[in-house]
């Protein structure tokens, strides 16, 4: 393949991640129109070239330097990992962070009409994943013997269709599940979704461009993170009232015009406001409080 100087970065063409990763992108800055027949979206304002690709495929063009930079669940990280490991591949990858989407776990699920006690009540039986490596390394670890069945997609569907007798799928609601007569019984990973970045050697400039980027992803999920926090408060409880505000610094107080008894309070909050503490503000005489949202954050 021939070396290029745009950036590579991999997202996933169509399914849960792809809206969310091209918002992200777009939230950084980076300009691209998609062609839904094309595989590559070259961005028109920055060096950068986006590859659509399946979900799967992504961990491996990272860690094989395909690409630059991939979004992906930590699920399909983590079973490309061990994969690699068995296999005695390297893994040439690194986490750069997660991201606040893609929130889904890993888990374990029965027929309704299952008695189901523990783990061991698994002992034996066939067990349709799309997650064969997450699935053998948690077994191992209860110290249970199973037989696995290797499904691409309709895990759901497998014990209805007499394929197996549970499933180890990704859950977020549970609906699917509940639509198919089966019930979580174990949680076997976490997921949310995650940049990641190839370690073979990157060009200065390119490495130059990851940093930008990933600045930007840190301003843009801190700002999600945050609120502006405007209200009034009385002077006499302004110190109580500033306590309350969660996790914020060293708001500014400002003074009322024709009104010595309140100041006008602004803030950054680095959580959300809940409404159990919009409560206790106004029982401490704060008034007119507005919780508004953050775009971008930086410094
Ligand atoms: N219900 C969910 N809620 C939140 N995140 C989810 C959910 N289901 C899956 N995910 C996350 O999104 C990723 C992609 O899920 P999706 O169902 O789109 O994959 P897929 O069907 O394998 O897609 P592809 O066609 O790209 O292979 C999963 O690996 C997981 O990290
Ligand atoms: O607990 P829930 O909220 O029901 O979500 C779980 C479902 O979401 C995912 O599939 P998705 O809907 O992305 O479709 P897919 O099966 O085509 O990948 C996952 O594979 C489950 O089937
Ligand atoms: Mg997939």
């Amino acid at each position: 393949m021939s070396e290029s100087n745009r950036l590579r970065i991999a997202i996933q063409k169509s399914g849960r991640l792809s809206e969310e990763s091209m918002k992200l992108l777009r939230s950084c800055g980076v300009k691209f129109n998609i062609n839904e027949q094309r595989l590559i979206a070259h961005s028109d304002n920055l060096p950068i070239d986006l590859l659509r690709v399946r979900d799967d495929d992504i961990p491996g063009l990272v860690m094989d330097s395909v690409v630059d930079l991939g979004i992906i669940g930590e699920n399909v990280l983590e079973e490309e990992q061990i994969e690699r490991e068995r296999l005695d591949k390297p893994s040439r990858c690194i986490k750069l962070r997660g991201l606040d989407f893609g929130t889904c776990r890993l888990s374990l699920a029965v027929p309704n009409e299952f008695s189901y006690e523990n783990a061991q009540s698994l002992e034996g039986l066939r067990i349709a994943t799309s997650y064969p490596n997450l699935l053998r390394r948690y077994m191992k670890k209860k110290g249970i013997t199973y037989t696995d069945c290797m499904l691409k997609g309709s895990v759901e569907v497998a014990p209805r269709a007499g394929l197996a007798d549970g499933i180890c799928d990704l859950v977020s609601t549970g609906a699917t599940l509940e639509a198919n007569g089966l019930y979580e019984t174990e949680v076997i990973y976490r997921s949310s979704a995650c940049i990641i970045q190839s370690t073979q050697t990157q060009t200065p400039e390119k490495q130059a461009l990851i940093d930008k980027i990933l600045s930007r992803i840190n301003g843009v999920v801190r700002a999600k993170e945050s609120k502006y926090i405007l209200l009034h408060a009385p002077t006499e409880t302004l110190e109580q009232i500033v306590a309350l505000l969660p996790g914020a610094e060293n708001p500014t107080i400002l003074p009322l015009l024709d009104d010595t008894n309140r100041v006008a309070v602004h803030a950054v909050s680095t959580e959300d406001l809940f409404w159990d503490t919009m409560e206790e503000l106004t029982e401490l005489g704060a008034t007119s409080i507005l919780v508004m949202p953050i775009e971008k954050m930086m410094g």
